[in-house]
């Protein structure tokens, strides 16, 4: 996975977008961040994956400078997340980020844009986010999916050099969904960096060009799409079993995740030699095997399973 050298490592760590080093954030007992480093180029777009309660919020909450890290640093354009934020280059579209009632659309993007610099005109950013008709709609009038498209349109309007996105289409249909991301992709275009935290896979798969992964406050795997599936080596195994039964599935040495249905059972595996050694020592009469490579769904259960810890 490292195709990187260290001359390049430096040259991009001089002038990166985002540099996150020994990154450390605690609230009581719990670690949720524990230890992070991560360096994003200019015009990364950047999916960072990770099962409930990751740290994927609270990482991004510091490089916005929302909450401080107890030990390590943030930098952002080789600035501090706060010097950042006031030159207007980070837009932030956060989870619940809150919007005004009695406030129009407009009038929200019009305020926003009046605290930056150079914004891009009003009507830009209503037009990039879908909502031009929605320039005179109050906020209490929004829609689960309008309020996200709000929320697009003030992160947009700073013209910000990074976006960071939580969870920015979780509550948009099917069609909201390929709308934002279209309107997405030609930021992106314009080569700006993107950092977005998501739990739809297929959006990591499709849109991103760099794939962080999260498990327990930790970076547990790093790279393309492609080298996050080969990192975790994991395969799916079919197989019609007769007698099956779930528990028994389930105790297969190496199996993260299975489904069992008519006799037929799906299993992941992290190691599918084993579970099929072990599969046809309990099942000799397992039959229509068949073994195929994980997709990034896979990865993701193998890489964020308990068992890795
Ligand atoms: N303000 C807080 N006070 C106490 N604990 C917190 C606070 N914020 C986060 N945590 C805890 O820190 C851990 C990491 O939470 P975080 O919200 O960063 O995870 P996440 O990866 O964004 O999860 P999700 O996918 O559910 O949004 C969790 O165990 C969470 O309960």
């Amino acid at each position: 996975m490292n195709t990187s050298s260290p001359v390049r490592d430096a040259a991009v760590t001089a002038g990166a977008a985002v540099r996150l080093t020994g990154l450390r954030k605690s609230y009581g007992e719990v670690r949720a961040v524990d230890g992070i480093d991560l360096t994003i180029a200019p015009g990364e777009v950047v999916a960072l994956l990770g099962p409930n309660g990751a740290g994927k919020s609270t990482t991004v909450d510091m490089i916005l400078g929302l909450s401080k890290p107890d030990t390590g640093d943030v930098t952002v354009f080789g600035s501090s997340p706060a010097e950042a934020v006031k030159a207007g280059s980070i837009g932030a579209m956060l989870q619940g980020g809150a919007l005004l009632d009695d406030a129009t659309v407009g009038e929200m993007v019009t305020m926003v844009a009046s605290l930056h610099r150079n914004p891009m005109p009003v009507r830009e950013a209503l037009s990039r986010a879908g909502i031009e008709d929605l320039a005179n709609r109050r906020g209490n009038k929004l829609s689960g999916g309008q309020k996200q498209r709000a929320r697009f349109a003030v992160a947009l309007v700073s013209d910000p050099d990074l976006l960071l996105l939580d969870e920015p289409t979780a509550a948009m249909d099917v069609a909201s969904r390929r709308e934002f991301w279209r309107s997405m992709q030609a930021f992106t275009d314009s080569g700006r960096t993107v950092m977005f935290a998501t739990h739809y896979l297929e959006e990591a798969e499709e849109f991103a060009d760099r794939v962080v992964l999260m498990r327990s406050g930790r970076i547990v795997a790093d790279g393309s799409v492609a080298q996050v599936r080969a990192l975790a080596g994991g395969r799916t195994l079919r197989a019609v079993v007769p007698g099956a039964t779930g528990d028994a599935i389930a105790n297969l040495p190496c199996v993260t995740e299975f489904r069992l249905r008519g006799g037929q059972i799906a299993v992941s595996s992290s190691d599918s030699d084993k579970t099929l050694r072990a599969l046809l020592t309990a099942y000799p009469d397992a039959h229509d095997i068949e073994i195929t490579a994980v997709g990034l769904e896979g990865a993701f259960l193998t890489l964020t399973s308990e068992e890795q810890e």
